[in-house]
């Protein structure tokens, strides 16, 4: 007895595929197996490549791999499966059994079943083009440290020689992928979070990435680090005192903060954590202040001693 086996998701692949008796239980890890034993079964999902072709299927408890290997002409044959009943497998021997690397469904956090696609063009092939190296320049200090302010004068420069650079600054990326959160504690985390996972992808695609936050945690600057390749993620300490800060008060926030107007204000009644080890600490103290623009010839010269000015 046969029935259509039609997987979830519109394509019209396995319009031919039919399956038959159920799968005995317990069946071995191993063996030939052909579309017969699918009845039943649910697809979850599948990926195909050229020569392979990868069903995930399952009832409702436990989602089952089944690697068809593909026949000629537009659809997938059954000649031989693999059913994975065995929590063992993994995708070197899928691999090994199979002589075709095989990629693996994840569950991240809620996301279920979900496949990495890579793509051809790499983070090396767009570095190339882009003559410079991708990476996070990661600045962090109290508010009116003068992050922004450095972030455009290291911006500006690296423009001025040939280099991509794209900012991400914590008050703008406030008015709108960060609009739904607030200054405590675990909504600034949240914000780091994204922003971190943000400069990854820029960096990724090749940009010198300047990111321009308070980040008062070190734990949060520290998992924003640990997403990145060892050497990309730069971390910049601007390093000035919180009177220097509250003198320039260029927002009027510090008032606002002592006057107990705001709340949870980093530095006043909220803390700030300086960096224990980092790449880079520009001072900010007494009468040796330097202007923007030597801060960001500091940083520049960092990165051409690491080569991430070029290819
Ligand atoms: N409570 C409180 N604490 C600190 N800062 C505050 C607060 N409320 C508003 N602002 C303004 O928001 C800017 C900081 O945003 P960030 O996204 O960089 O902050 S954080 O990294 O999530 O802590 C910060 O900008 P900068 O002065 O450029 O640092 C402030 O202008
Ligand atoms: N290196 C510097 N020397 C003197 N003043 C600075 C310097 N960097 C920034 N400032 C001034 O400090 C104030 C705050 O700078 P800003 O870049 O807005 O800080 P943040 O982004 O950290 O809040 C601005 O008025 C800016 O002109």
């Amino acid at each position: 007895m046969t029935a259509a086996l039609r997987p979830p998701c519109a394509s019209g692949m396995f319009h031919n595929i039919e399956c038959g008796p159920p799968v005995t239980s317990p069946s071995p890890p191993t063996e030939n197996l052909g579309f017969p034993m699918l009845r039943g079964a649910n697809v979850a999902g599948f990926y195909s490549s050229r020569r392979s072709l990868v069903l995930h299927c399952g009832r409702s408890d436990s989602l089952k791999r089944i690697k068809v290997k593909e026949n000629t002409g537009n659809w997938f044959k059954p000649i031989k499966a693999i059913v994975d009943s065995d929590s063992s497998w993994t995708e070197e021997r899928g691999a090994a059994l199979s002589g075709t690397n095989l990629r693996q469904m994840s569950n991240v956090g809620k996301s279920t079943n979900i496949l990495w696609h890579a793509c051809p063009i790499q983070k090396q092939d767009r570095e190339q083009l882009l003559q410079q190296k991708g990476c996070v320049i990661w600045l962090t200090g109290l508010s009116g440290s003068g992050k922004s302010t450095i972030a455009c004068a290291l911006s500006r420069s690296l423009h001025s020689r040939g280099k991509l650079t794209y900012i991400l600054d914590g008050d703008n990326l406030r008015h709108g992928l960060n609009q739904d959160l607030s200054f405590k504690a675990e909504d600034r985390s949240e914000n780091i979070r994204r922003i971190g996972e943000v400069a990854k992808l820029f960096a990724d695609a090749g940009v010198i990435c300047i990111t321009s936050l308070i980040s008062p945690y070190r734990k949060d600057r520290d998992a924003c680090r640990a997403l990145l390749p060892k050497g990309d993620f730069i971390e910049v300490f601007i390093d000035a005192p919180l009177h220097v800060c509250e003198a320039r008060d260029p927002k009027g926030l510090y008032k606002l903060a002592r006057a107990g107007k705001i709340k949870g204000f980093t530095g006043i009644d909220d803390p700030y954590e300086p960096p224990c080890s980092c790449e880079i600490v520009l001072q900010q103290k007494g009468s040796d202040c330097k202007s923007p623009s030597d801060m960001a010839e500091i940083v520049i010269s960092y990165l051409e001693e690491n080569g991430y000015l070029g290819a």
